[in-house]
């Protein structure tokens, strides 16, 4: 059977680069986050969204992303709320992807909340990617075009990485991106994963 590897870390690490690394050498990517965004357009999670935060979020049946993320990254209830709605809609979607990818020994999941969600316990393989809160910060300010106390509001509601090792079998250090590449090829080793598999 097909197993999972949970790919994981703080906002700005480097998930989503390294997971595109992965796929690049042959490993099939499930991105939570780009799930996220897909699940919420689904009739029935906007109708929950609308019931639990109310019409205004909407613009022309257009959620306002940057005022729902003022909302949840400011307040730990509400977040669990809006998690409640979003993440069983992931589990299906991914479910289903999973499907598709039987004839490979192994996928990735990428999330940021891997432990958060409890996801974690779903997966074969754990691994965390790491870097320096003040790079991590740097990077998603550049990327988003964001301040450093939205950043920081998000990086509140996540687990630090400590506890994200404590439970994880790898670990991605991506200071430095030639290295953290080198690092997943060793991991394809250990693992026994041809690249390019099928
Ligand atoms: C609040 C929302 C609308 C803000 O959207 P926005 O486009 O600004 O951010 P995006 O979804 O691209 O997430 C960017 C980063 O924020 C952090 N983040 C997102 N959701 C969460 C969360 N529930 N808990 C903690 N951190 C989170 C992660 O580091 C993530 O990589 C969105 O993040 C959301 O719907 N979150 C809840 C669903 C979810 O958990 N998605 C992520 C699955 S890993
Ligand atoms: N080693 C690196 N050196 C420099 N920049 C990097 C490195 N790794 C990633 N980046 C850049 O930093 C930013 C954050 O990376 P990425 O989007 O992969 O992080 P993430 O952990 O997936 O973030 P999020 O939790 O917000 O989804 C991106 O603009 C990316 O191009």
């Amino acid at each position: 059977m097909v197993k999972v590897i949970g790919l994981t870390g703080g906002i700005g690490s480097g998930k989503t680069t390294i997971a595109n690394y992965f796929n690049e050498l042959g490993v099939p990517v499930y991105i939570a986050d780009d799930a996220g965004k897909k699940v919420m357009q689904f009739e029935s999670v906007k109708t929950q969204i609308k019931t639990t935060f109310g019409d205004a979020l909407f613009e022309n049946e257009i959620l306002n992303r940057a005022k729902l993320a003022e909302i949840v990254f400011n307040n730990a209830d509400k977040l669990a709320e809006l998690n409640a709605i979003v993440h069983p809609a992931i589990k299906k979607d991914f479910e289903l992807w999973l499907q598709e990818k039987a004839s490979f020994q192994y996928v990735i999941y990428e999330a940021a909340i891997l432990f958060e969600s409890g996801r974690y316990k779903d997966c074969d393989v754990i691994i965390t990617v790491t870097a320096p809160e003040e790079i991590r910060i740097e990077r998603v300010v550049k990327r988003d075009n964001t301040t450093r106390e939205q950043v920081l509001s998000r990086m509140k509601m996540q687990w630090n990485d400590e506890k994200r090792i404590s439970l994880s079998n790898f670990v991605i250090n991506n200071s430095n991106l030639k290295i953290a590449k080198e690092e997943v090829v060793k991991i394809l080793k250990i693992l026994n994963i041809k690249q390019n598999q099928s």
